[in-house]
């Protein structure tokens, strides 16, 4: 099978160039960038790819490439710090900049490339960088400029690009043309890749680690532990599989009825409810950092489930989580040491979780994928529409939506708020069209009049984004008249809040969950 190798130099996007390319049907694998690439690496690979970083090219310790990889001759894409790192390395100069490039930016294109094959004149491209090229390196000439900065160069000859902006993000127009351009045009790579493959690959790969061993799935009745549960249940024999669902008091306003009611209908053997609510919030009394909560409900998680399994399953047991690499790589733990933590994902940074992980004993088959994949493969395996297109919710649930420190009474007031929103987004049939929708409550209080007399009540914010992945997202473009309606009856209904406001801040820069 033909393959793209992604040289991995801790950016956030990285994973999402892979599966981009996988959606062309050509297989891609990432590797860290002090790899040797040896003959054996690179059968089959076509071409490599130079991902962005969190680093600066001219900052001490700044991650290089291995020299194998230019001693290769494959066609090289390097994007941002991916550009830089080809520029530096062959003799040109980057420079920080005083106004950096966040967001969209329009094109111009002084020269003609291959890799802007059927790309129209004047798009509009997606940045996120604060350093720039100052001199292009030896043998490569500007083939694109940003209003301010270079945007792409290339030496045509020895078959290396670079781009300043991200083709892989979907912000970006073109974006996949250009990556097409790249992966057909240029590296001349053939397609086999597909889900179905992967579907095969994951099923006989999870049998043979798993062989007569139990496995308990820690299911949320989320997309992504239910896709899990039916990978696991048709992989493997049911009477081995254990599915726990955890009430951690954090949950939204009939969920955990609502759940119980879906997980009965995925027809597994063995179902554990567990009503977790008190030990959640007792640890989280006074807490209000947002890494800290955290920290405390990743590891409750693991608790709560090793004191609950006693009696269930004895001896050794797999743990299966539905973890995606959106989850691996905001948590700091993509492929490599170069990736910033964003925030610590519940499933993946606790202590407990990595020495389940160090001794093999995970399973996480989606650890590769994206939400938007994770859907189809669900499609796939036959769940049901509501399962498959329902809004992603995080484990830590209403913890992270409510700021600073969690206790019972907030958690009713949000509870009540976000039913409503959510309630009315499928009355007004927008759910769907909404990628994730959910209320945060602020710990801020702010003055108001109802009835003639005072009120002095917490302030709410609504957030629903659009994205593809997660990765990066926008506001949901409202109708004015829905935000006024949806605010009203919230206050109207819940006494507590006075106030309601709209995030309107995309990912990047804001991320989509509050903390
Ligand atoms: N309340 C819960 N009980 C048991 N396991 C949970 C719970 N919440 C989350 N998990 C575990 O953590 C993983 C990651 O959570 P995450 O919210 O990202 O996925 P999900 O809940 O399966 O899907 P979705 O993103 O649609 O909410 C889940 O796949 C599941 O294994
Ligand atoms: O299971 C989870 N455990 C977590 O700790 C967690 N934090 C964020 N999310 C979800 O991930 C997606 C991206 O979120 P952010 O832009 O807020 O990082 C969004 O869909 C978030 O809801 C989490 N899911
Ligand atoms: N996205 C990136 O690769 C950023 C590269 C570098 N950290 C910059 O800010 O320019
Ligand atoms: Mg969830």
């Amino acid at each position: 099978m033909d393959k793209i190798l992604i040289v991995d130099f801790g950016g956030q996007t990285a994973q999402l160039i892979a599966r981009r390319i996988r959606d062309f049907g050509v297989y891609s694998d990432i590797v860290a960038p002090e790899t040797n690439l040896s003959p054996n690496i690179l059968s089959d690979v076509k071409g490599l790819i130079f991902s962005g970083s969190p680093w600066s090219v001219y900052e001490e310790g700044a991650p290089v490439v291995h020299p194998s990889a230019y001693e290769s001759g494959l066609p090289i894409l390097g994007i941002c710090y991916g550009f830089h790192r080809m520029t530096t390395d062959f003799g040109g100069s980057v420079l920080g900049l005083a106004k950096k490039e966040y967001g969209r930016a329009a094109l111009r294109f002084p020269k003609p490339s291959k890799l802007f094959d059927g790309v129209p004149e004047g798009f509009i491209s997606w940045m996120s960088h604060g350093d720039s090229i100052a001199e292009v390196a030896e043998g490569f000439q500007i083939t694109a400029r940003s209003a301010d900065h270079p945007a792409a160069a290339e030496d045509p000859e020895k078959r290396r690009y670079g781009l300043q902006f991200h083709p892989e993000v979907t912000h970006c127009e073109y974006g996949i043309k250009i990556l097409e351009n790249f992966v057909f045009g240029i590296c001349g790579a053939d397609k086999g890749w597909s889900m179905e493959g992967y579907l095969e690959e994951v099923s006989a790969s999870i049998k043979k680690r798993v062989g007569d061993h139990p496995v308990l799935l820690l299911i949320s009745g989320g997309v992504d532990s239910s896709v899990v549960a039916g990978v696991l249940l048709s992989a493997l024999d049911p009477e081995k599989v254990h599915l726990m669902y955890i009430d951690t008091g954090l949950m939204r306003k009939g969920e955990t009825e609502a759940v119980r009611k879906s997980l009965e209908a995925l027809g597994a053997t063995h179902l554990s409810i567990i009503d977790a609510g008190d030990r959640f919030l007792h640890a989280l009394e006074g807490v209000d950092d947002p890494e800290e909560k955290r920290r405390i409900i990743g590891d409750l998680f693991v608790e709560v489930q090793k004191s609950d399994i006693v009696g269930k399953i004895d001896g050794d047991y797999f743990l299966a989580q539905g973890t995606l690499y959106t989850d691996l790589i905001e948590s700091g733990k993509g492929v490599g040491k170069n990736a910033k933590v964003i925030k610590s994902h519940h499933n993946v940074r606790s202590p407990l979780i990595e020495a389940k992980r160090n001794a093999g004993m995970i399973i996480e088959p989606l650890d590769r994928l994206y939400k938007d994949e994770v859907r189809r493969l669900g499609r796939l395996i036959g769940l049901s529409e509501s399962v498959v297109g329902r809004h992603p919710f995080p484990g830590p649930g209403l913890a992270v939506r409510i700021l600073g420190a969690v206790d019972r009474e907030k958690c009713r007031i949000l509870r009540e708020a976000d039913a409503i929103f959510i309630e009315e987004l499928h009355r007004r049939k927008l759910y769907d069209e909404i990628w994730q929708a959910f209320a945060v409550l602020l710990p801020i209080k702010s003055v108001g009049v109802t009835g003639d007399a005072r009120r002095y009540g917490y302030v709410l914010a609504l957030r629903a984004i659009v994205s593809h992945d997660g990765m990066t997202a926008d506001v949901y473009p409202f109708d004015t008249k829905d935000l006024l309606e949806i605010s009203s009856l919230i206050t109207n209904s819940v006494s507590e809040i006075g106030r309601v406001v709209y995030d309107v801040s995309s990912k990047p820069p804001a991320t989509i969950e509050w903390e």
